[in-house]
């Protein structure tokens, strides 16, 4: 699914409005009902809503989704601060509104302000959408840092008043609401997305109101978001004759002393992503471990306490880094493995560490392997960003030049194409930053590369199948008991949703 800017999402509106024959207070009324149904679905046990409305399309939102509230007998007080002039379909909902005959105030100062005393009460945000173009000043500022500093609950409606939808980044110290909750229409907004407006959005949650999708698919966008229909017909079903060879040869290059767990979660990651062949080359302090917890391993020891001798290439598809510690001749055998084979390798952890210190040698590694740093491990590769699409643009620089898949982990794991292209991750949940979860990951992806699929699918469907099993544990056990073992135990199930494939 496409992730467009505000200009684009609301060409796609206007043609939705065109092609199904409705009118723009139509598409506000189906989205005041959507946003309404999710108010009245997690909020059962309040009963009372402020609704604070700008003069634009928001604004008109939060008015209908007022009245929708009050005629299902809902206690429900309308604050409207004027900003500008009223569009049209405000006025419209406005005047339905009135005639609910429910409370409206009009605010002119903060002396209008209502009283937030009673934290039962639930703060609906409908100030401003995605028409906001520059930073909120005057009485609608003051407006949203006392919404900021009560206690209540604050539902944005489509995205937190203030947060410019597009590039937040010269906005960031400016008035924004911060949401416990963010109703957003139809597809994320690529600022919802982004580390650094993190405080604003709150819980995500998109809300369809059934927009036009080839008008969406026309839309030209280098940013997609990944959800299970990604993979609609892009996962082949497995031959009924095909053989353990079919599903390539892993390798893992992997652990050091103290660090073994490390190989040990990867190899067994690979094996559940259904990688036919699974050796692991670790040090020898690691053989009996291995073979232990994972038999159906094979084990090819290198070094006694850490990778110390040339790495065997064979057929293997490797991943190399997870816990190799960045011993000196652990630094020589990396180094020498990048340039020694053109196949794409999975580079994690160490193995970047220590890259990122050889910038001399990236031009070595091999085209469309897939580099898997989190955000300190990729400083050491771009240096320090001033901003998030800063960040963006410097991976998508180095992914470029180097013809390599980076993927940026985190929340919504941000995959970078050597095209520029920028794939957001929607599965996963934050019980994931658990020790071993990376390297979890780096399995996957080396099993997924292992059967064949293109660097690009192996980096989308296994970050999306990682996280996938990562919300399976989250909800079984919570979110602060997932670990890394538990993810790699519901990758089956996470397949199994992803497939449809009945489970017998
Ligand atoms: N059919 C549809 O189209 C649908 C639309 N939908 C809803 O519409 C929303 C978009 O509505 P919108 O375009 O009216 O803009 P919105 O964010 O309400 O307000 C912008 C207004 O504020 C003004 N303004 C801007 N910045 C300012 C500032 N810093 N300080 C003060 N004023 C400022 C700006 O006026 P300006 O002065 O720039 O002329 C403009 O008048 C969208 O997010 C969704 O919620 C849904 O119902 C689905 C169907
Ligand atoms: N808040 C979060 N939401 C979703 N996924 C997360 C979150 N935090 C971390 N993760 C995922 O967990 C994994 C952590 O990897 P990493 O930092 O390398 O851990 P380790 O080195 O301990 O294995 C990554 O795949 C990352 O995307
Ligand atoms: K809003």
């Amino acid at each position: 699914m496409k992730i467009l800017t505000a200009q684009q999402l609301k060409r796609v509106d206007q043609i939705t409005l065109e092609k199904e024959n409705i009118t723009s207070i139509e598409l506000m009324e189906r989205a005041a009902n959507t946003c309404a149904e999710w108010i009245i679905k997690h909020y059962k046990t309040h009963h009372n809503f402020y609704i604070f409305c700008g003069s634009g399309n928001n604004g008109g939102d939060g008015l209908a989704i007022a009245r929708i509230l009050k005629l299902k007998h809902y206690i429900v007080s309308v604050f409207i601060v004027s900003n500008a002039a009223y569009s049209d379909e405000f006025e419209e909902n406005f005047e339905r509104w009135q005639k609910t005959g429910g409370p409206t105030k009009s605010l002119h100062s903060d002396d209008d302000f209502p009283d937030l005393s009673n934290k039962n009460i639930v703060i609906i945000d409908a100030l401003f959408g995605i028409g906001l173009n520059r930073e909120v000043k005057g009485l609608t500022a003051t407006l949203i840092n006392t919404l900021n500093h009560a206690d209540n609950d604050i539902i944005s409606i489509d995205i937190p008043s203030g947060l410019h939808a597009d590039n937040n980044a010269t906005n960031l110290h400016a008035p924004i609401i911060r949401a416990t909750h963010t109703l957003t229409f139809e597809l994320p907004k690529i600022a919802l997305l982004l580390p650094e407006n993190q405080e604003f959005s709150g819980s995500l949650n998109l809300l369809s109101i059934g927009l036009n999708q080839n008008a969406i698919a026309q839309q030209e966008s280098n940013y997609e978001w990944v959800t299970a229909a990604y993979f609609h017909n892009r996962i082949p079903k497995r031959n009924k004759f095909s053989h353990k060879g079919t599903f390539g040869h892993v390798k893992i290059v992997a652990g050091s002393l103290g660090k073994i767990g490390a190989a040990i979660l990867s190899s067994k990651a690979a094996l559940r992503t259904g990688a036919g062949l699974v050796t692991a080359e670790i040090p020898y302090c690691g053989y009996t471990a291995m073979q232990s917890a994972n038999p159906e391993v094979m084990v090819i020891p290198n070094g006694e306490k850490h990778l110390d001798k040339r790495i065997d290439l064979d057929d293997y598809h490797i991943a190399i880094g997870p816990g190799i510690g960045i011993n000196e001749d652990t630094e020589k055998e990396t180094i020498r493995l990048i340039s020694r084979t053109t196949e794409p390798l999975v580079i994690d952890a160490d193995a970047l560490n220590i890259l990122a210190e050889h910038k001399e040698d990236w031009d070595k590694i091999p085209r469309f392997s897939i580099l898997t740093p989190h955000p300190k491990e990729l400083s050491r590769w771009i240096g320090h960003w001033k901003n998030d699409f800063e960040k963006l643009e410097l991976t998508a620089n180095l992914a470029e030049e180097l013809g390599i898949y980076i993927i940026i982990k985190g929340a919504y794991t941000t995959t970078v194409t050597p095209k520029r292209n920028f794939f957001f991750n929607s599965s996963g949940n934050p019980g994931m930053a658990t020790a071993g979860s990376g390297d979890v990951l780096t399995g996957i992806l080396i099993a997924l590369l292992a059967q064949g699929y293109s660097s690009e699918i192996s980096c989308l469907l296994g970050t999306y199948l990682h996280g996938c099993a990562g919300d399976l544990v989250a909800l079984e056990k919570g979110e602060p008991a997932v670990i890394a073992s538990d993810i790699i135990e519901n990758l089956g199930k996470a397949y199994l949703q992803l497939t449809k494939i009945p489970q017998s």
